[in-house]
Formats: C-alpha cells, structure tokens, sequence
C-alpha cells in the first residue's frame, strides 16, 4: 500500500498544541518519526515558532499526501483558519468551531483512505462545551463521527505505556453517575473491545485483563459493598465463557504495583480516575490515549492544553511523539491485518 501520512489536528490553539507540534517537527530525524500534517492555522504555527524560537519552515498543502514529499523540509499543514485572535494560555470560545471542524476533516480523511489515522491535540472541554459542543471529548465525539447511519459504536479508551495500560469503563461523568452507569453488559462490552483491540493492534492474540473493582479491598466479601458480586463478577464469567482470558475484580489500590502489573497486559477500571492516576503517575511523559472501538485508529498524548505554560518552551513533545508512533504502528498492524486502518 502507498505510504500515507497521519492527520494531527490542531487541538485547542491557545493550549500547548501549536508548541508540541512543533517542536516534534523538529525532532523528525533524531526520532525517526513516521510522516504527519497538521490540520491548524499557520499564521497561529508561525507565531508560536516565532515566540519560542524554533526554525520551523511551514508548507501549505492542498491534499495529505503532498507531506510525503515536503515533510524533510519543512512542517506541512492543510490550512484551518481559527478566525479569532490567538494568545497562548487565553483560550476563546470562538476557536471552537475550527476546533472542530480539524477533527472533523481528520476523520473524514482518513475515512476516505488518504490519511492512515488521526492523531488529536488536546481540547479544553470547558472552552468546548460553553460553545455549544454535545460531547464530554475527542472519545465519544470520534464514535458518533465514525458511526455509519442507525449505528451506535462504543468507543473504549485505552491509556498505553511500556509500564502499564488501563481501560477506563466509564470515561467522561461525574463520580456519582458512575454507580447507575456500571452495568453488567458495559462491562462486558468494554471487555469484548478491548480483547479484539489487543489483537488487532498490539498483535496479543490472547490478551490478560485484570479487572478492578469498584469498592475498597473489592467489597471484601461484599461486607464493603455488593458490585462486585452483582455487577462486575457476572461480566467475568460471561468473557471467561466465552473464551477470554479476564480476572478480577481486584482490589484497585494493589493491582498497579510492579509485580501485579506483570500479571496483566491491560487493567480495566471502573472510572476514570481509578485507571488513569496509576497511567499518568507512572509514564506522564510517554503515556499515549488510543481510542478502541472506532473504524480507524486514533491516538493523542495523555495529557490537556497546559494553558498555563502555552508559548513558554516547558511543554514536553515526548506524549505527542509516542502518539504519533503508536498511530503508525497500529494502522500498519490493522492493515496488515486486513482490517480496517
Ligand atoms: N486529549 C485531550 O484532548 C485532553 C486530555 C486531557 C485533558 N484535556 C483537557 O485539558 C484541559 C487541562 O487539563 P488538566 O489541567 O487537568 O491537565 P493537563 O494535562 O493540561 O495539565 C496537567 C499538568 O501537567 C502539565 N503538563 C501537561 N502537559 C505537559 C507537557 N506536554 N509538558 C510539560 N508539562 C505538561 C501542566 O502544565 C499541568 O501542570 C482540560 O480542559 C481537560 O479537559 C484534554
Ligand atoms: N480522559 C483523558 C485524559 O485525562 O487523558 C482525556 O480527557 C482525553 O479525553 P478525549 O481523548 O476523549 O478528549
């Protein structure tokens, strides 16, 4: 198949999407980094480089593959003008329809087979929502994009690092929507979606999860709450019946400890914070959120907008750069594969 280069999207450009995208641009060599563009505004691009001091020439393109042959020379980008004023570290709610509409045309190319998948910059969702924007993020947002009509797909979130991956089951809601979110069939979806994401990108034909539970010690024998027996351990059996390889529910609090993680290739958590404090506590700098469940494959850092130190040089490209790679990796895994990349 001919080379086709990821589409990165411009995320929140008063966050620090413009500084990390740059600055990977800059490490293309040294990091040997698979082909990508950018979906922003170079005026924003050219003003960020200017005020940290990066030499990055920029090349307008009209079509993906024009960043095969430009992007040694110089950082290509596929124009979204943001159409308002643009100061690092002030976000505006009037960025929020270019915003949008990168990811927009991030998806709808790689759809159309001429990007190989979408790479996301952080988004505020405050700055979002107050624009009127229906979704908690980029996860479910990239479900309702990928979905054919009178289809409903879930999107599974998954945290990777070399140390540790994790699966939140319920993502983006607050604590107390959790108890009445957590059902037996969502746990077993999630499962299901994650098995198949191992083998078709992490090439583990027969993935180890390890499931958490949802309260302390795991219920300890339903003397500190009963979801576990009633909710979570029916999700279980049903995948071990089915002939995955799941355990749990573990206690949360002992299963993120080296020896236990060697026990597991992903922990499935029952809300956001239980899986992703343990990720960004260990691999901040390399942690990579992949989204399982969609009909291409899309990757962003682990982390937000940084507003507070956009247009400072502190921001750290290190998450974006294993963005970019996990997405290379896995749309080459799922072509391969014959799947859909
Ligand atoms: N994929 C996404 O779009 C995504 C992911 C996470 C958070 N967010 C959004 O980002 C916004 C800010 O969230 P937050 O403050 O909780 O998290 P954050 O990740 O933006 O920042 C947390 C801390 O880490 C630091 N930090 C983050 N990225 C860094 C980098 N690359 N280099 C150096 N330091 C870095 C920040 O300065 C801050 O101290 C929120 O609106 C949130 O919803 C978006
Ligand atoms: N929950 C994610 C995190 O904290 O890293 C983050 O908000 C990303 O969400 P989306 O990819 O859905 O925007």
């Amino acid at each position: 198949m001919t080379e086709r280069p990821l589409a990165l999207t411009m995320g929140d450009p008063a966050g620090i999407g413009p500084d990390i995208t740059l600055a990977a641009w800059t490490r293309r060599d040294a990091d040997a980094l698979p082909v990508f563009f950018l979906l922003g505004d170079p005026d924003v691009m050219a003003a960020r480089a200017d005020l940290l001091g990066l030499t990055v020439p920029i090349e307008i393109i009209e079509e993906p593959e024009e960043a095969i042959g430009c992007f040694s020379r110089a950082l290509p980008i596929m124009p979204v003008a943001v159409g308002c004023k643009v100061e690092p570290g002030k976000p505006d709610e009037a960025a929020a329809a270019a915003i949008q509409g990168a990811i927009e045309q991030a998806v709808d190319l790689v759809r159309g087979g001429l990007a190989s998948a979408v790479v996301t910059n952080p988004i505020s969702k405050v700055v979002l929502t107050r624009a009127g924007f229906p979704h908690p993020g980029h996860t479910e947002y990239l479900a309702a994009l990928g979905a054919e009509p009178g289809e409903t797909l879930h999107p599974v979130m998954l945290l990777a690092s070399k140390a540790l991956k994790v699966v939140p089951i319920t993502i983006h809601m607050p604590l107390q929507a959790v108890h009445d979110a957590l059902t037996t069939e969502l746990i077993l979806k999630t499962i299901r979606i994650t098995a198949d994401g191992f083998r078709r990108y992490f090439e583990i034909e027969q993935p180890r999860l390890a499931l958490t539970g949802l309260n302390p010690h795991a219920g300890e024998d339903g003397t500190l709450g009963d979801e576990e027996e009633r909710i979570i351990a029916p999700a279980i059996e049903a995948a071990k019946a089915e002939g995955l390889d799941v355990s749990g529910p573990h206690p949360a609090d002992t299963m993120f400890h080296a020896s236990a993680r060697e026990t597991y290739d992903v922990a499935l958590a029952m809300y956001h914070d239980q899986a992703l404090i343990p990720i960004k506590t260990l691999a901040f700098e390399t942690g990579v959120n992949a989204t399982l469940g969609l009909p291409f494959v899309r990757t962003s850092p682990d982390h937000g907008t940084a507003f507070a130190i956009a247009g400072s040089g502190r921001a750290s490209p290190a998450s974006l750069i294993e963005a970019l790679r996990l997405a290379d990796t896995m749309s080459k895994r799922a072509a391969a594969k014959g799947a859909a990349a």
